[in-house]
């Protein structure tokens, strides 16, 4: 088995070290699993439960103080599951998964799909917002009200925060060359490879401060993730423009095309720069081996096998 995870693409981490040696946990527990689908759920398991990234526990706030979690898989048969908008459950990757192998569906969203987590044995009712999470969200003056409410009081806030990733904006603390700078605890992502089939899997708390029941490019097969015969992807950013370009199924193109995953990630990433002027990162497994690329400060990656 061959892993390849990510952290989240966006600033330089705080703790880069005990942040890599959990992404080094993660895909050292993905490579002992059975199969590509055992191996990107697991590996995601270990991240999910880290505080350090925006996945799981740890997870960003929304709008009205809830942390709702997303995520998608797929394998190289071109099965698909994901799940969106759901308090409370941490291990978001395995309730994408349960989508995948025991629905005839490839979406599943709100609270049906935390229902469907709790009938199949995936944790309901995690609380997810960790002190400093639930601390930033107060002192930001939280709006009541409708929408409307929520909207004008994101408008200052969303995109603007430690944990989000490389969107150019006038106020946001961008660096010199227009993408932010700031630490993040980001989105995570796997994909894996026994040498014969292949899966890829993305799992996160959104953006923080994003309109309650914001969903980004993380559940949405083809952003977020891809996967086909020739290889896996997982991208990580600003969601809403990795969405309008469809990061991970242009990354999985060029696998598809016969091009290499280093050059495929590179590729995919110059793209969506040149049509969002945003910021992202995508890790790739390919037949030949793995590739990573994004054009924020940072990206983590970790890589296993045996
Ligand atoms: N930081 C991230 O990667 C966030 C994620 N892509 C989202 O937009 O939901």
């Amino acid at each position: 088995m061959r892993v390849i995870a990510h952290g989240g693409a966006g600033g330089r981490p705080d703790e880069p070290d005990s942040r890599q040696a959990t992404l080094d946990e993660a895909t050292r527990r993905g490579v002992d699993a059975d199969t590509p689908l055992d191996a990107v759920e697991a590996a995601l398991g270990v991240l999910e439960s880290s505080p350090r990234f925006n996945a799981g526990v740890g997870g960003a706030v929304q709008s009205d103080g809830v942390v709702r979690t997303d995520a998608g898989v797929m394998t190289s048969d071109r099965e698909v599951g994901a799940a969106c908008s759901m308090p409370g459950v941490e291990h978001a990757a395995s309730v994408a998964r349960v989508v995948h192998s025991e629905t005839p569906h490839i979406f599943v969203s709100g609270e049906h799909a935390v229902d469907l987590a709790d009938e199949f044995g995936v944790e309901t009712g995690v609380d997810l917002l960790t002190d400093e999470k639930r601390e930033r969200y107060e002192d930001e003056d939280p709006p009541g009200g409708g929408p409307r409410e929520h909207l004008d009081w994101l408008a200052t806030r969303f995109g603007s925060g430690d944990d989000q990733a490389g969107e150019r904006s006038a106020d946001s603390g961008e660096g010199d060359d227009g993408k932010r700078d700031a630490p993040d605890h980001d989105t995570v992502g796997a994909v894996a490879t026994d040498g014969e089939t292949f899966a890829a899997a993305t799992s996160t708390g959104g953006r923080s401060f994003a309109l309650a029941g914001r969903v980004g490019d993380v559940p949405q097969v083809g952003s977020g993730f891809f996967c086909t015969e020739a290889g896996g992807a997982s991208a990580t950013g600003a969601g809403e423009d990795i969405a309008r370009v469809t990061l991970s199924r242009r990354a999985v193109g060029y696998l598809d095309d016969g091009v290499g995953a280093q050059a495929a990630a590179e590729r995919a990433i110059d793209e969506f720069e040149a049509i969002t002027g945003s910021g992202a990162g995508v890790i790739v497994l390919g037949t030949e081996g793995a590739g990573s690329a994004f054009n924020t400060d940072g990206m983590q990656t970790s890589i296993a096998y045996k």
